[in-house]
């Protein structure tokens, strides 16, 4: 068995980074940019008012008087140039007048006609210079492309953004034992779950995914599936990985032409993990236990998408606790152990679950976190720092 580090290693060496498509800015939240974009123009474009009032040509002194000579909008500028002892009447976003010095707030002067006097003095310019936010061909990313990002792509009048096209992850649930939800499991059945999850974090990391009909516990059917598999960028199967006499898939697989990287990981759950490259695409082979697949699915699925969409960091770092509750000494295998997460004035606490068994969904679906205890630890003491995965 390999280390969760050597395992993470092997899956990211079968990354491809995919390929580059143009999509529209508004479909182009949550997607990679592939190569960093260039500002098409200085923001502002111009020095902008960023209040309502009098643009002047001086410091504005108390009780100093000016006489309005005209006015500017947002969307209409003035067009000429002030004078000293003129003010120029202009609102929030105007192009702010060649001449002027700053803009006295409306409330900080008193009209009477043409006529204002400054009734309370400021240091503040309330002038936004030309190119204050960015500059034309300042340049921006790649990064995954965030809802604040859309708003500067648009601001930089970039209509259109260069992104990773979206891995296609083909998910093959196996096993005789399995129906859909809401269908009517036989006395022996119980309903698929583990897909449901998986897919979810496909799509929340940016992949796109092609979810099978469920493959029976038979060479006909796993390799009709597998068929159905063909064109995706990573085919990721559920169940039949362990040692049983109805675990096919690793068997089947290789039989199509699996070229395996490792098979069984020293991490609980999730030890009988396999990897490897089938019919060009990477193939991850996961165990069936609904909580071993699902954390195979953190630790391993998600970096390889990410790796395949560009992101230069796919491995999120653990992040540190306080434990909640004594934990005994770990064995052979890393323990990836369902917990609770909470706040504490210092530090956050995570608590692991008592009941530790991969079949319960329960338990996970009350988990933030995992708790890492590395392999071959001690026994470790409440308030003792312990590492976590958010969940
Ligand atoms: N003799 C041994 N038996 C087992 C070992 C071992 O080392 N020696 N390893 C155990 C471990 S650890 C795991 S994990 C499981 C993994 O087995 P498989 O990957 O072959 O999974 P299955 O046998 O197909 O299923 C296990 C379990 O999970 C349920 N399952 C499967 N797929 C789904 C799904 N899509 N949704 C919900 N539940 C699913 C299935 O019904 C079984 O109950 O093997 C241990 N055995
Ligand atoms: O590794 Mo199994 O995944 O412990 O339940």
């Amino acid at each position: 068995m390999i280390t969760v580090e050597e395992a993470l290693g092997h899956v990211l060496a079968l990354a491809r980074v995919m390929p580059v498509e143009t999509v529209a800015l508004a479909d182009a939240a949550g997607r990679w940019m592939a190569e960093p974009v260039a500002a098409r123009r200085d923001q502002p474009p111009f020095d902008a008012s960023a209040m309502d009032g009098y643009a002047v040509t001086d410091e504005a002194p108390l009780g100093a008087t000016y006489t309005v000579v005209g006015e500017a909008g947002a969307g209409h500028g003035f067009g000429g140039r002030i004078n000293a002892g003129e003010a120029l009447r202009i609102f929030t976003g105007a192009p702010v007048p060649d001449g002027a010095q700053r803009v006295v707030l409306q409330e900080s002067v008193r009209r009477d006609g043409a006529q204002i006097t400054i009734t309370e003095a400021s240091a503040n310019t309330n002038i936004r210079p030309r190119g204050d936010d960015f500059r034309l061909g300042q340049a921006f990313g790649p990064k995954r492309i965030s809802a604040s990002d859309l708003a500067l792509l648009a601001a930089m009048n970039l209509p259109e953004v260069p992104v990773r096209r979206k891995p296609e992850v083909a998910i093959i649930a196996t096993g005789d034992e399995l129906v859909m939800p809401g269908e009517t499991p036989g006395p022996d059945q119980i309903v698929a779950s583990n897909s449901f999850a998986i897919k979810a974090l496909v799509e929340q990391a940016g992949g796109r995914v092609r979810m099978l009909p469920i493959a029976r516990d038979t060479e006909a059917s796993l390799r009709a599936v597998f068929d159905l598999a063909d064109g995706a960028d990573l085919i990721v199967t559920i169940g039949g990985a362990s040692v049983g006499d109805h675990d096919v898939v690793a068997r089947l697989a290789e039989g199509m032409g699996l070229k395996r990287a490792f098979y069984k990981i020293a991490m609980r759950p999730g030890k009988p993990l396999m990897a490897g490259m089938m019919r060009g695409a990477p193939m991850l082979g996961l165990p069936g236990n609904p909580v071993s697949a699902i954390v195979c699915a953190h630790l391993f699925v998600l970096p390889l998408v990410r790796a395949m969409l560009g992101d230069p960091s796919p491995v999120l770092p653990l992040r540190q606790a306080r434990l909640g509750s004594d934990v005994d000494a770990t064995g052979p295998r890393t323990h990836y152990m369902r917990a609770s997460l909470t706040m504490s004035p210092d530090a956050p606490v995570v608590t692991p679950f008592t009941r530790q068994d991969s079949a319960l969904l329960g338990v996970l679906a009350e988990a933030d976190a995992l708790l890492v205890r590395p392999l071959g630890d001690g026994p470790r003491r409440a308030g003792d720092l312990a590492e976590y995965l958010p969940l």
